[in-house]
Order: structure tokens, then sequence, then C-alpha cells
């Protein structure tokens, strides 16, 4: 019998994130006073810390640079029980760092990536954990390079892995390959799926439905305060967000991603994971650090009937 998984393997980005709130409105062009702080970020590295505190295992495969930052995110990582033998250290780049300007409402103004210590994620740098991957779930975010991601892509159409992605941003999404065949789940909000279909204008549902297309197994396509739909082959379904008190929306999406994989490791059917998701991600919203450091299966559990929204019937997809 195949073991079972339990574990998933986290690809891709590691920052240093300092956040940045204004008291006001934001005025460009002058000086706008903020209060601010800093902690570990990263998609990737977010996703893996969500996982690890959902109570499933994590593992990080990222670099840092070899310097302060680098060096206090290894021992955070380890800390919090994540898997660090697939990390690596540059010798070149500093750590990755991500600047978030905030309204005073928590809505992201501006986001600024210093990311190029990611450069050096190759194929090469993967291939030294392969030999891990048949026993795990894989999650990769678009910080990795094009020529890594299309590596992974086809590693996990090859050997039948199951491999969820992250578009991260409208700038790292066209990294992908056009052919998604290999990838099992993908996340992404509308301007990504926009960005990466070349269609500027289209709706959530026809949107959904060209990825399924180019050939991704499972769809899950945010839409901020509304919710998100789930595609797969049998249709589509849209849930409804959970209504959260916004505080920082940074790392709403990593939290949904995490509780998503971890629910259906569990056997969750997608719908059911990506309701769970929403609990995590509202959740997220209403705290100022990027990864709720109380957050655990069983408050998702709890909150999941008094705070998750509609599931709106599947339609054809
Ligand atoms: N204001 C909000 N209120 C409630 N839930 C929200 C809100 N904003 C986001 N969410 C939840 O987070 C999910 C992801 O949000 P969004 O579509 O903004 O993704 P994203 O742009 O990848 O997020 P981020 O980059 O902040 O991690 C949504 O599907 C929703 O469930
Ligand atoms: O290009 C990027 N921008 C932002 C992030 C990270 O997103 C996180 C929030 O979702 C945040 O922690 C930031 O570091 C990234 O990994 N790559």
């Amino acid at each position: 019998m195949e073991p079972e998984i339990v574990r998933v393997i986290c690809i891709g980005g590691a920052a240093v994130d300092r956040k940045y709130r204004a008291m006001e409105p934001i005025q460009p062009g002058t000086s706008n006073p903020v209060s601010s702080g800093r902690s570990f970020g990263g998609v990737a590295r977010n996703v893996g810390e969500n996982i690890a505190r959902l109570g499933a295992g994590a593992a990080l495969i990222s670099i840092v640079g070899n310097d302060e930052n680098g060096h206090a995110m290894l021992d955070d990582l380890k800390r919090l029980g994540i898997g660090t033998n697939g990390m690596a250290i540059s010798e070149r780049q500093a750590t990755a760092e991500y600047v978030a300007v905030l309204q005073p409402d928590g809505e992201l103004a501006l986001g600024l990536a210093n990311m190029a210590v990611f450069d050096e994620l190759t194929p090469a740098l993967l291939r030294r954990s392969e030999a891990e991957f048949a026993s795990s779930w894989l999650f990769a975010d678009c910080n990795l390079p094009s020529e890594t991601l299309h590596a992974l892509v086809d590693l996990a159409r090859g050997r039948s892995l199951m491999l969820a992605v992250d578009a991260v941003s409208t700038p790292k999404v066209t990294r992908l390959p056009r052919d998604l065949t290999g990838i099992g789940l993908f996340f992404l909000n509308l301007d990504e799926a926009r960005a990466f279909l070349e269609a500027p204008d289209t709706a959530p549902d026809a949107a959904a439905r060209a990825l399924l297309a180019q050939g991704a197994e499972r769809i899950v396509l945010t839409l901020g305060a509304n919710g998100l739909l789930v595609a797969d082959r049998t249709g589509i379904a849209r849930i409804g967000a959970t209504q959260a008190r916004i505080v920082d929306a940074t790392g709403a999406g990593d939290s949904l991603i995490a509780a998503t994989l971890v629910a259906m490791l569990r056997g969750r059917p997608l719908d059911e994971a990506a309701r769970l998701g929403t609990v995590a991600a509202a959740l997220t919203v209403e705290s100022p650090s990027s990864v709720r450091p109380d957050l655990s299966l069983a408050l998702l559990e709890t909150l999941l009937p008094l705070r998750a929204g509609p599931v709106r019937e599947r339609e054809p997809s």
C-alpha cells in the first residue's frame, strides 16, 4: 500500500517583510506618517508556516542570503518545525525583502519586492531534494524562475505528483508554461488569471474555464472580499468570503492555500477544503501578522459553521 501523504514540500519565496501602515490615506509625492513592523514572509514560507500551524508536516525549499536576516529566518524555520534540508544559502545575493505600504484600512497601496536571490533557485537546486518528492505533496510559488517552474511542472506531469501552484503576482504568473498539465491545483486571483490568459476583460467563470482548458486539473480563483471560485472537470462553484474586519490583508491568500491543502490532505473535497480556507483567510486579514500565530485546525473547524460563507450551486465547467 502507498504510504499516506502527510507532508507538503513548499518551494519558492522566503523573504523579510517590512510593512508600513499609513495613519491617513496615502498621498503620493510627500512624506506619510506610518506605523511599521518587520516579520518573515515569502509566499512559500508563509504557506509552510500556516501548514505547520495547522498540524501537518511542512518543509521549505528556498534560498536566503548569508546575512543576519537569512540566518534569523533559518533559525525561525527550525523553531516552527519546518524542514530545512532543502534550504540554500547564497554567497552572492542578500535575503529577499518585501516592502508593503498599506492604506489605513489595511489594503495594499504599494508592494515592492527585492528578490534577485531567487534567480539562484535553479532546476539543479531542486534536484537535490527530488528523492523526497514521491512521498509528499508539492506546493510551488511563481517566485521561482521560469526555467525552474517549467522543470517542476514537467516533473509533476511525468511522475504524477500532486503539485499546487500559486501565481504570486501579475508579473510573476507569466513565468508558468502555457501548458498547465501537471498542475493539480492552481491558486490565483482574477488579475493574475487575466494576466496569464492575456485577456484583460475576462469574467471569473470564463477565466476558470480557460485555465482548465489549458490543462490545470483544479482552480481556486480568489476574488478578495467577494470570496472565490473553485473549478474542476465536474463544474464551478462559488464560495462567498467570510465577513472580516480587515486589519492587514497581507497573507490572506497564503493562509487560504495552506488550509485548503491541509483539508484536502485529510480527504476533504476541493469545495469544502476551500471553504475552510476562506475562514483561515478571514482570520489572517483580521490580524496584523501575515501568518496568525494562533492558527490551528481546531480553531478553523470551530469557526467554520459560525463564519464561513455560502457555497453556490455547482455549474458545469
Ligand atoms: N476583505 C476581505 N474580507 C474577507 N476575506 C477576504 C478579504 N480579502 C481577502 N479575503 C479572503 O482571502 C482570499 C484571497 O484574497 P485575494 O483574492 O485578495 O488574494 P490575493 O490577492 O492572492 O491575496 P494576498 O496577496 O493578500 O495574499 C479571498 O478569496 C477571501 O477568501
Ligand atoms: O513578489 C513577491 N511579492 C510578495 C511576496 C510575499 O507575499 C506575502 C503575502 O502574500 C508576503 O509575505 C511577501 O513576502 C512574495 O513572495 N513575492
